[in-house]
């Protein structure tokens, strides 16, 4: 999978060096570019911002950097997916995580600051390729690029051999619609508090039983909303 950066911040996405994502990048799984808007401008002070028409607090991303910014990297057979992080978008979940991993191997994220991007390039953009406005939750950020290293964490480690183990992916939370049951490791004892004792007791089905009941107990208890029945 390749995925390209659009921001004025690159070096926020310098973490992306560390950890399984930078494995990755090593072996070739993920091919990761980061890239400064400010490289498609054209004006002495590098200018991707104006006053917002209509009045109004704040400054708007103007259009031209971003089309000249997607023009070169999107490719021409309509293939890659925009994805455009917003507090105005899907809420991005799990299940958005795994379709974006399955169903495109080209992601380009666009990293809005100030008031957001000239809302004329996704329509420009629409006709170019997928474009998908995603939101990370119900709060606002100062801009993109915390939701998109989120986003691309969530979606990267779904790629196959990110992941050492892919059984480990299997009982997560949110993998089968439920909140993960859990966890424990030695000692068995620890300051007065026990690991209970069905996983001790080496019954696999019995743990299994354990486990999941653990899982809608505590999706009934912190996300009802998850529920089939909710
Ligand atoms: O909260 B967010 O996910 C978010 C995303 C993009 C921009 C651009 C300016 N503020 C933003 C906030």
């Amino acid at each position: 999978m390749r995925i390209d950066i659009v921001t004025i911040f690159p070096e926020f996405f310098s973490v992306l060096d560390v950890s399984l994502l930078g494995k990755a990048r090593q072996q070739n799984i993920l091919d990761l570019h980061v890239h400064d808007l400010r490289s498609w401008t054209t004006d002495r002070h590098r200018t991707v911002d104006d006053t917002p028409y209509g009045g109004g607090a704040g400054m708007v991303m103007k259009p031209e950097p971003w089309a000249q910014a997607l023009d070169a990297l999107l490719r021409p057979d309509g293939s890659s997916t925009l994805v455009v992080p917003t507090p105005a978008g899907t809420p991005f979940t799990q299940a958005i995580a795994r379709s974006l991993a399955s169903t495109s191997d080209h992601l380009v994220f666009a990293c809005g600051r100030y008031e957001g991007i000239d809302a004329r390039v996704f329509e420009w953009a629409s006709s170019r390729c997928s474009v998908v406005e995603l939101s990370l939750g119900d709060y606002v950020l100062n801009g993109g690029e915390v939701a998109a290293m989120a986003m691309i964490e969530a979606v990267g480690r779904l790629v196959p051999g990110v992941v050492g183990n892919p059984e480990s992916l299997v009982e997560e939370s949110h993998e089968d619609g439920l909140l993960e049951y859990p966890s424990y490791t030695k000692p068995a004892s620890w300051r007065g508090f026990d690991v209970p004792d069905v996983l001790l007791s080496g019954h696999h089905a019995r743990v299994g039983a354990w486990r999941h009941e653990q899982q809608v107990e505590r999706t009934r208890r912190v996300r009802p909303d998850l529920l089939p029945d909710a």
